[in-house]
Order: structure tokens, then C-alpha cells, then sequence
């Protein structure tokens, strides 16, 4: 690595895996502004051939990928005569992260995203991660390869990036409670009843986010704060019962920290993916980001309440798995994204989603994984009875 001290006069290259995603062109909204000091080195994409051509080109990307194979031609063609090298599979996702970037944003949605994060944490890259589902599924696993080969999770997802900024490293047993903030999702007060029959439209309509479709889903079920608690945990080694959650509609106030002597530390910000992205492309430095700007003025009023566990269930689910351990963590989040999948393409309705997780969870047999082939093996071993379990639905 060349840039763990990128200072004003130095370049940081960067990849960035899921490049045609939400997170993903924020980075690039962002480094785009700065070429000179973020050279690309890598882009991926999955479906999106499109904007990853348009992208590689524009900010002269040394190697372009698909994830599905079946559009290699179509993306060679794109790029052809560019000089930009193009690859295809979940072998080249591999290559694209272990190319020489010092600064990998990892934004990938879902456990597909697993392979390639672990890539570029395995040569001791900075890894900015927003793809919070590979910390869940491989968990202990994950973070011990970042111990091993020197790398640093630099948390993109803007409760834990608040987190990060705000917790005190060496004050660890002064922490009396880690608070992840919730928005409660498009169906935070709606009566249980009603959420039985809501579209995928309306549960994409986060109030304060503009996300991808199975993040949205998951803000909406709350299984969002879930997979947080989880990835809080392998974050900041509080203890899992120091780690709470807070509702609070507003997406202001993204995460607290109380500490024994009675202060509480909270950092706020404009719901803006920018604000933590750029924190992460930064680190360790602070620069200028073209976010929006807090005006607490106009804003007026903050809110908070307490979750709603019987209107969430995912809540318990998830706090459940976490104090499991033995791979149920890894089961819970593969069955969330076969149950968010039919969801989406309205095979389950909105309340089976829960049902399909717990099932799932009900029949898997758990052996905790010892290594990060067995956690795959797990996936995929809980993603089969979790698609039966919705066939049968
Ligand atoms: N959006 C947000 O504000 C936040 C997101 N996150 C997390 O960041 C991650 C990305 O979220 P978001 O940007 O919203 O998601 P999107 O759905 O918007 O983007 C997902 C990205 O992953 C690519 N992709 C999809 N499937 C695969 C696959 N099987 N293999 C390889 N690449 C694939 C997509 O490619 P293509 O477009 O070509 O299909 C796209 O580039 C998630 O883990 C989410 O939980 C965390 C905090 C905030
Ligand atoms: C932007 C971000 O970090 C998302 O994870 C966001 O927190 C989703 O909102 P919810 O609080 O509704 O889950
Ligand atoms: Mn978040």
C-alpha cells in the first residue's frame, strides 16, 4: 500500500466494487470532483453496462468488470479502443480488488459482495465499507483477516461512520451504551394490519434515504438496524449488551455515545451519503464535501422514540442471531435477502419476510464456521431452504 497517510499532496487510488450503485456514484460524484488526487483503478458493476462503460471511461479506469459473465462481449465492445482492460465473473470481482488501490470502497449489495471485500482486505487495503451484509455473514471471521493482513475497515454506513468519529478508542470501559439511530422506514407508525398488504413501491420510499432497492426493503422491516447491531458488534468491541437502538424519524442524528461520567457524545449531519463517504475517501485527513448542509434552524424540531419490536420483528430476529452466534448471523442474513428478493418481484408479501427469516432460522441446523468456506457453505445452505420456505409460501 502506498496512501495510509494520503496527505493534501498525495493521490489515493481508488477502486470502487458496485461502482453503478446508490453508494457507489456518490463515490464517484465525489472523486469525480478530484480526479487528479483519486486516480481509478478499478470499477464493477453487475448489470448496469451502461454507467460502468460511461464511468471507466470518464475517470479513465484502468480495468472495468461485470459480474455476469453473459455481458463480457457486450462490455469489451463498449470499451473497446479505449485501453481500458475488461473482465467478466466472480473471478475478475476478485482481480478488480486485488489490483493496487490503497482505497477500496466496497459496495456491493449482499453477500456477493463477500469475496471481492475479502480480496482487498487480504492485501491490506483501506476498505470503505458501506456492503455491511459481509460483515454480517462471516462476522469474526471477516475482522480476524483484517487483523491478519494489516488491513482497516473504514465504516461507510453512516451510523457506524458516525460511530467511529465519535467513540473514543482508549475510553472503551468509560462507554456506557453504543446508540445506532433508526429512521423506522415508510411504515414506522403504520398499524400492523395495514403493513400485511404494501407494495414494493412503498416500501422503496425510504423518507429520508435515496437507496438501493433491497436497503430500502430492509429500512422498512427494520431488519436494516438489525444487520447494524450486528456489524456494530464486530465494529466496536463494546459488548453486545452495551449496543442499543433509537428510533428517530428525522435521519439527523446518526449515532450516540454515552459515556460513564454522564456526557453524551452524537454526531449529526444531513441525510447525506456524501457526508460519511467522504469522511472514509479522507481518512485520516478532513476535506471539503459538496453535502448538504445542517440547518437546525429550519429544521426545528428532533424526535425520538423507542423500537417497536412486535411491529418489527426483524428487530428480535436480529438480536437473537447476534447473541447465537454459531452462524445463525450468517443464516438470518442469507434468508433476508431470498425473502427481500421475492418480496421484490411480489412472490411473499410484506410481512412473510420476517416469517421466511425465522423458518429459516427454525430448520437450519447451525454448526458455528470455522472458515470463510464453511460461512459460504452456510449461505448457501440456508438461501435453499429459505427459497423452498418462500415456494411453499
Ligand atoms: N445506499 C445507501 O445509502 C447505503 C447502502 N449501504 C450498503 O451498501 C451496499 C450497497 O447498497 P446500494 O448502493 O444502496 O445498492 P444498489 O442496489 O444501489 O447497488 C448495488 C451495487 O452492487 C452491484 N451488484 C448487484 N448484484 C451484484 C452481484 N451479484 N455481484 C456483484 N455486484 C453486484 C450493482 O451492480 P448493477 O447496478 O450493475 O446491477 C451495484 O453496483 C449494501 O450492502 C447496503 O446495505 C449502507 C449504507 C447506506
Ligand atoms: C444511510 C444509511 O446508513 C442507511 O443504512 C440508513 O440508515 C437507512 O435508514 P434506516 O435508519 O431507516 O434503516
Ligand atoms: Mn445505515
Amino acid at each position: 500500500m502506498t496512501d495510509t497517510s494520503a496527505t493534501a499532496s498525495t493521490a489515493r487510488h481508488v477502486s470502487i466494487l458496485g461502482a453503478t450503485g446508490s453508494v457507489g456514484r456518490q463515490t464517484i460524484d465525489l472523486i469525480a470532483r478530484d480526479p487528479e488526487r483519486y486516480p481509478v483503478e478499478a470499477l464493477t458493476a453487475n448489470g448496469n453496462i451502461d454507467q460502468l462503460a460511461e464511468d471507466a471511461i470518464r475517470l479513465r479506469a484502468r480495468f472495468a468488470v461485470t459480474a455476469d459473465p453473459a455481458r463480457y462481449l457486450e462490455l469489451k465492445q463498449r470499451l473497446s479502443g479505449t485501453g481500458i482492460a475488461v473482465g467478466a465473473g466472480p473471478d475478475a470481482l476478485i482481480e478488480a480488488a486485488e489490483r493496487p488501490a490503497g482505497w477500496v470502497m466496497a459496495a456491493i449489495v449482499g453477500s456477493a459482495g463477500l469475496a471481492p471485500t475479502l480480496a482487498a482486505v487480504r492485501r491490506g487495503a483501506l476498505v470503505a465499507l458501506a456492503n455491511k451484509e459481509c460483515l454480517v455473514c462471516a462476522g469474526d471471521l471477516f475482522t480476524a483477516e483484517v487483523q491478519r493482513h494489516g488491513a482497516r475497515l473504514l465504516p461507510a454506513d453512516s451510523e457506524h461512520n458516525a460511530i467511529a468519529q465519535i467513540l473514543e478508542p482508549d475510553r472503551i470501559d468509560a462507554v456506557e451504551r453504543v446508540v445506532l439511530t433508526a429512521s423506522g422506514g415508510p411504515f414506522r407508525s403504520m398499524p400492523l394490519d395495514e403493513m400485511r398488504r404494501v407494495t414494493p413501491e412503498q416500501a422503496v420510499a425510504h423518507p429520508n434515504w435515496s437507496m438501493g432497492a433491497k436497503i430500502s426493503v430492509d429500512s422498512a422491516t427494520m431488519m436494516n438496524k438489525g444487520l447494524e447491531l450486528i456489524e456494530a458488534h464486530h465494529l466496536f468491541p463494546v459488548g453486545i449488551d452495551r449496543l442499543d437502538i433509537l428510533v428517530h424519524p428525522q435521519s439527523i442524528v446518526h449515532g450516540l455515545v454515552y459515556y460513564a461520567d454522564g456526557s453524551v457524545l452524537a454526531h449529526l449531519g444531513a441525510p447525506d451519503m456524501r457526508t460519511p463517504i467522504a469522511w472514509t475517501l479522507a481518512w485520516p485527513d478532513r476535506r471539503h464535501a459538496p453535502s448538504d448542509r445542517l440547518d437546525l434552524a429550519r429544521i426545528g424540531t428532533l424526535s425520538f422514540e423507542a423500537p417497536d419490536d412486535r411491529r418489527f420483528p426483524c428487530l428480535a430476529l436480529a438480536r437473537d442471531a447476534l447473541k447465537c452466534g454459531d452462524g445463525a448471523a450468517t443464516i438470518l442474513n442469507a434468508a433476508n435477502e431470498v425473502a427481500v428478493a421475492a418480496f421484490l418481484s411480489r412472490r411473499i408479501g410484506f410481512l412473510d419476510i420476517a416469517g421466511i427469516v425465522a423458518d429459516t432460522l427454525d430448520g437450519e441446523a447451525r454448526r458455528a464456521p470455522t472458515s470463510i468456506d464453511e460461512v459460504i457453505a452456510l449461505d448457501q445452505a440456508a438461501r435453499r431452504r429459505a427459497t423452498d420456505l418462500v415456494a411453499a409460501r
